[in-house]
């Protein structure tokens, strides 16, 4: 009885569940022409094989020119003397190589064959690289038209050579022009033609030295021809967008998927394979329709001789959808959410920069009078005016999307598919892994009633129901042991897990499924996300989509090793948002002390970057600068709450329906509030160079900047408790922590164990509302996150970045304003230490003068102050501007 098969009763399923049941191995065999035609391999192996031809065109076509009276007799038989063997030929690229050039340089083109090569290299490199290095549509223009020029010009210009230079097409049509036209005419025409081509190719400066010019300052008489030269060319320059003008200097790294995420075979169902187990395994299905809920059916894997209840089913509540879902229902509807999309074409002014004077008012505002601070030539010109609160009243609704009416949010398009999307798992390691762990406990004299699985993108999470009687603690104590039975790395044990009263161990798969970033944003529950910052983060183990709100987080803490996926997560975060946000809702601070992580998102400063005013780089990449722009933010959510607290409202979103109901005021200083998230790549580097200057802002934020819409996120790769201190980790509910090396680094990040088990690429756990999930991370490789910037970027956008409010650093103040007749007792002791040795380090004064840090630091200031030492330069000591004794002396006595 024990052993025979079970037959299989029906499971009860949602019928949503039913329909999108994805693994189905008979299916899966079937090749699908359409996804070979898109899989990127094949784009490479056809990209290699268009190169090849080029070269091989190449060198045939050049070695023509060498070889051609040889072969020439040979090449007019044809394909004939491809099979015979006397035939010889002098061409580099054999017989077929002189037929070929031959047909390219006698009858077709002469030697404007060659473009024919440089069309093939186009389109090989193209589909080589997988990304558009050149555009062939562009290239396709250029060469027809520069086949035809050339070989026709050749033909007219060497018609009495005994080369071929125009070829057959070249000479027909050289003749018939010589025919209609004459030599002279066709002369003229050729020029024409070739002068055309040229200017319509490289669109050449025609720049005539200007006579009479008005010369307006000094420095324009200096000028000399070249630079006047350049002048018309900038003019011609579209004013619009200069944000995409800028080449994007430094490129961080593609994130290249390494081998393993190649898409796995499908193999067929165990059941049918080893019937002395009753196995059957059910993929479990998002339920798409019920977001707050999933519905999973499990089938079982049993053991023989235990519980004759085969078959498992379950409804599994997934506590913080529920919590986020609860949340956006207790707030007020928030107008933006609603705004997605599709939106009517209304025109509204953009509110440019910092808010309090800047008022945003849309013509649907009835030709009010408003004063308005903007940058003036972006103004629309039928900009309306307020007067007065009950004017305002009367207005339609507040529409921030206005603002760029012809925003185009990305498509989907922008996006790859890595790799197979179905979940598959060897149904022969299931059952192996089974055993082991089955066998391993009963070494250890534990019985279990029922194991299940349930198999999700990276590991597989075996679920056991032990014998009665049996202590959780000896099945965690056991947690090495099962790890090397089962010869696997990643191997953590959930005893309980939560809510269940099963014990849960996730084994690894041998094949790993790329969750990429496509299929998380195309599924319905993203589309059809109400919240207010949602972020598609990866799937967990049982397949199940992660979308949460970033604003219910409220803030995010990211650790993990260097190269375990973090700024694959960053990216994915970031993408989520720049799906869903239109650029009036949302901007980003994003601080990048590597230099090169964030660098791509450049390009978007105009539609979703913040920075601080008159500063040239929207991402910040200086320490100095990172505090002033955290203390930026701390003044920028000082005000907001002033706004909240005027308008009477309690948070962010209470506040914005209220404005665009037109129940507040502009001239009263408000206006639309968008969201704010400040992105830390590398947060250890942060505390390291500037400790508390930039913990406190940070804590201050984390602390209280979530009811005024700023929210953080910090990521970093050195998790040690010197960096995540207490004070950021009691503000940062919400962690994540990609694979780390040690249990304690675990604990630093999680407060739990479990990290230090993890697989890397993108297995992460995440705590949130309390509870520990384990996730494959979305992968969206850097060209990916490219193609999307550009997208934005191309796009009409404000006319500068959002403005932060100003931060003066009273300390460089301090510095600068002391009194002179307050200086310290050693003062001139350090001034001749530091004049001698002739550089301005303030470890240098505490070395010589054995001095305590905060005393040298106000000596130095003091030095900066006299004016013998230049500005702080980060690391660098300061530059020394008194050269000799002698001169310091003079310089002491002039200030007395
Ligand atoms: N979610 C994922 N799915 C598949 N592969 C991934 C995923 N995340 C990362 N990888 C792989 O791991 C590599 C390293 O990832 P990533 O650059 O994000 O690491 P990192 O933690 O940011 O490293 P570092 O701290 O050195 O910048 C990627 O190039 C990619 O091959």
């Amino acid at each position: 009885m024990a052993n025979k098969l079970k037959k299989e009763t029906p499971k009860k399923k949602s019928p949503a569940a039913a329909d999108k049941k994805t693994w189905k191995p008979e299916k899966t065999e079937q090749i699908d022409l359409k996804a070979l035609a898109k899989d990127e391999r094949t784009h490479k192996i056809l990209g290699a094989v268009f190169l090849l031809l080029a070269i091989f065109l190449g060198i045939a076509i050049l070695s023509y020119f060498a070889t051609w009276r040889q072969d020439q007799d040979e090449a007019f038989r044809g394909s004939s003397i491809l099979w015979d063997d006397k035939v010889s030929v002098a061409n580099l690229m054999g017989k077929i190589g002189a037929l070929v050039s031959h047909f390219f340089i006698y009858k077709a083109f002469g030697i404007a064959s060659l473009l024919v090569c440089t069309f093939f290299f186009v389109v090989g490199i193209n589909l080589l690289s997988s990304r558009k290095v050149f555009s062939i549509s562009r290239n396709l223009k250029y060469v027809t038209l520069g086949v035809l020029v050339l070989s026709v010009s050749m033909a007219f210009i060497f018609r009495n050579s005994e080369f071929s230079w125009g070829g057959g097409v070249g000479r027909m049509m050289s003749n018939w022009l010589i025919g209609i036209l004459g030599n002279i005419g066709t002369a003229a025409i050729l020029l024409l033609m070739a002068a055309g081509y040229f200017i319509w190719q490289f669109n050449p400066a025609f720049n005539l030295p200007v006579k009479n010019k008005p010369v307006t300052t000094p420095e324009a008489t200096e000028e000399d021809d070249t630079e006047e030269a350049t002048e018309p060319e900038e003019e011609k320059q579209p004013v619009v967008k200069p944000v995409v003008a800028e080449p994007m200097v430094i490129k961080p790294r593609a994130n290249k998927l390494k081998e393993d995420g190649e898409p796995a075979v499908v193999k067929p169902v165990i059941a049918e394979e080893k019937p002395s187990y009753d196995f059957t395994l059910v993929e479990k299905e998002e339920a798409e329709e019920e977001p707050a809920a999933t519905l999973t059916v499990n089938d079982m894997f049993v053991e023989k001789e235990v519980v004759a209840d085969m078959l498992h089913s379950r409804d599994e509540i997934v506590p913080e959808e529920e919590t986020e879902e609860d949340i956006v229902e207790e707030e007020a509807p928030e107008p933006e959410e609603e705004t997605q999309q599709s939106k009517p074409s209304v025109l509204v002014i953009p509110p440019v920069s910092k808010p309090s004077k800047i008022v945003t008012v849309g013509p649907n505002d009835g030709g009010l009078t408003l004063e308005i601070k903007t940058n003036a030539e972006e103004k629309p010109e039928n900009e309306p005016e307020i007067k007065s609160a009950e004017t305002v009243a009367k207005l339609p609704p507040y529409e921030p999307t206005l603002d760029l009416k012809d925003y185009k949010y990305p498509g989907l398009d922008l996006l790859e598919t890595h790799g197979s999307e179905k979940i598959v798992q060897d149904p022969a390691e299931l059952e192996e892994n089974k055993n082991q762990i089955i066998s391993t406990l009963r070494n250890y004299a534990i019985e279990i009633q029922k194991i299940s699985a349930t198999v999700g993108p990276t590991v597989t999470l075996y679920e056991i129901v032990p014998a009665a009687g049996v202590r959780i603690s000896r099945i965690r104590n056991l947690e090495d042991d099962i790890a090397l039975s089962l010869a696997a790395l990643g191997i953590r044990i959930i005893a309980p897990i939560p809510g269940k009263g099963t014990i849960g161990i996730e084994v690894p798969n041998t094949r790993k499924t790329v969750v990429s970033m496509k299929t998380l944003l195309e599924s319905e529950k993203f589309q059809n996300s109400a919240h207010s910052l949602p972020i598609a983060i990866g799937k967990r183990i049982d397949n199940t989509d992660f979308i949460v709100d970033l604003a219910s987080m409220p803030h995010l803490l990211m650790a993990g090793a260097t190269g375990q996926g973090k700024s694959v997560g960053l990216n994915a975060i970031l993408v989520s948002l720049l799906y869903k946000k239109h650029p009036s809702q949302l901007k980003f601070v994003l601080v990048d002390p590597k230099k090169v992580e964030l660098s791509i998102y450049k390009t978007i400063e105009h539609h979703f970057l913040a920075k601080l005013p008159n500063e040239d780089e929207a991402i910040i990449t200086d320490t100095r600068k990172v505090i002033n722009t955290l203390n930026a933010l701390c003044i920028e959510m000082d005000n907001r709450y002033d706004l909240l607290k005027e308008a009477g409202c309690r948070n962010i979103k209470e506040y914005n329906s209220k404005f665009a109901a037109r129940k507040l005021n502009p001239e009263k200083g408000h206006q639309y509030l968008p969201f704010i998230v400040l992105v830390v790549d590398e947060f250890a580097d942060l505390i390291m160079t500037a400790g508390k200057e930039v913990e406190m802002p940070i804590a201050r934020l984390a602390q209280l900047a979530r009811a005024v819409g700023i929210h953080l996120i910090i990521a970093t790769q050195r998790p040690s408790v010197n960096i995540i201190t207490g004070t950021i980790k009691a503000n940062f509910p919400a962690r994540i922590a990609f694979k780390v090396s040690s249990k304690i680094d675990s604990r630093t990040i999680l407060d739990a164990g479990g990290a230090e088990q993890l697989i890397g690429k993108g297995d992460m756990l995440i705590s949130f509302n309390g509870e520990i999930v384990r996730l494959q991370c979305a992968f969206v490789d850097t060209p990916e996150v490219d193609k999307i910037t550009d997208f934005i970027g191309y796009q009409e956008g404000y006319p500068q970045a959002f403005l932060l409010p100003e931060y003066v650093d009273e300390k460089e103040q301090e510095g600068k304003d002391f009194d002179l007749g307050d200086r310290d007792s050693l003062f001139e002791d350090a001034a001749k230490l530091i004049v001698i040795s002739q550089s301005g380090s303030t470890s240098l004064l505490q070395r010589k003068m054995k001095l305590g840090y905060n005393r040298a630091g106000r000596l130095m200031d003091q030095l900066e102050a006299a004016g013998i030492v230049g500005p702080n330069q980060g690391s660098k000591p300061r530059e020394v501007l008194i050269k000799t004794d002698m001169e310091l002396q003079q310089h002491l006595d002039l200030l007395g």
